[in-house]
Order: C-alpha cells, then structure tokens, then sequence
C-alpha cells in the first residue's frame, strides 16, 4: 500500500462544496482512500494575487495505484468539477496537486515528486503540519521551511470555521 498527500485549493464558485466534492470523487475510487483530512484554511491567493481568496486543505490517502495512474485521477477531478486553464496560478474551481508519494523523488515532464513549490507554500505546509509534521524535503522538516516563511506569508493563511 502507498501513501500519499495531495493538496487541495478552490477560489470559485461554492469552495467548500469543491473541496467537499473533490474528497468525494477521491474516496470513490476503489484505489484510494482518504486516511486523514486537514483542517480547512482560507488563504490570500500566491503567486498571482489578482484573484479571491482561496480555501486549501491536505488529504492524507492510502492507494494501490502508481504516481502516474494518482496524477491522472486528480486531473480527473479537475475535470469533473469543471476547472478551466486561463492564466498560470490564476483562480480555479479546483486544483489537485501530489505533494508527496511514499518516500520517492521523482522528475519528468509531466509529473514532479515532491511538489516542487512545497516550500514556497504556506497554503501547503500549514495544512500538511496538520497530518504528519515529520514530512521533510531534503532531509529538512516542513516545520523548517515553515519557519523559514515571513510573519506576512503565515499570516495569509487563516483557519476556516464552518458555521
Ligand atoms: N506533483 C504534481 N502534482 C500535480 N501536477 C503536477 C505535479 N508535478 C507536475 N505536475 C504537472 O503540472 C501541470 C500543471 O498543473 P496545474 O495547471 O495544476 O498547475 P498549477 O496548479 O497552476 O501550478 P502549480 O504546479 O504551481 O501548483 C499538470 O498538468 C501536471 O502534469
Ligand atoms: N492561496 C492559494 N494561492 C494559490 C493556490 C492555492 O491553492 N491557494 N494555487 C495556485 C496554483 O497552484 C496559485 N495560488
């Protein structure tokens, strides 16, 4: 059995019902499931900043299927909750990426492991703390690159209650 993470981000339409339905379409593959689920945060948007904010979370899962074969079931997702490709790191009604798959480094074309801008991410690595903190890149901590982020960075990201 493999484990991995993916991180999950919406900032159109209805976000919690996309971060719900993304889940959803995840744990309905026979291949997959979700071991552990984040909390939920509300994030100013990275990397282009002209857009809504964003909800992100992490998942933890459990799956028989090869990285490849995982890449394909998220654009999958994508897919079905209709995400469209305008401008790179613009708004989207979900994106899924693979943060992390077992240990493995992998880089090709189409597919990088771990996800290259982890680090860079505080969207990412604050709702990856919640799963596992011994996640490390390099040999170093995700708390690490955490720390390494500004007041400013962390202060982007904002836990969401739901009501
Ligand atoms: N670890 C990964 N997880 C998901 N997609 C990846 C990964 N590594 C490479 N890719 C490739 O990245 C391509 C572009 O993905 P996408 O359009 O979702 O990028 P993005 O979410 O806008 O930006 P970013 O990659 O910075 O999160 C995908 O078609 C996929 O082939
Ligand atoms: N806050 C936030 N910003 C982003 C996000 C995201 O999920 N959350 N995804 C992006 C493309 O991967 C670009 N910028």
């Amino acid at each position: 059995m493999n484990k991995a993470y993916l991180g999950i981000g919406t900032n159109m339409g209805d976000r919690l019902n996309n971060l719900k339905c993304a889940c959803e379409i995840l744990n309905d593959n026979d291949s997959i499931t979700i071991s552990k689920k984040s909390k939920l945060y509300e994030t100013k948007a990275w990397g282009y900043t002209e857009q809504d904010d964003f909800l992100n979370m992490c998942v933890e899962i459990e799956t028989t299927i090869s990285p490849e074969e995982l890449l394909m079931v998220c654009q999958e997702v994508e897919q079905k909750l209709h995400r469209e490709r305008v401008i790179r790191w613009g708004p989207r009604t979900i994106d899924v990426d693979i943060l992390f798959f077992n240990d493995i480094k992998l880089k090709c074309e189409d597919l990088e492991i771990p996800h290259p801008r982890i680090q860079d991410r505080a969207f990412v690595l604050i709702p990856l703390m919640d799963l596992d903190e011994n996640l490390s890149i390099e040999n170093k901590s995700i708390r690490l690159y955490l720390e390494n982020l500004t007041n400013k960075e962390k202060s982007e990201v904002k836990e969401f209650i739901i009501a």
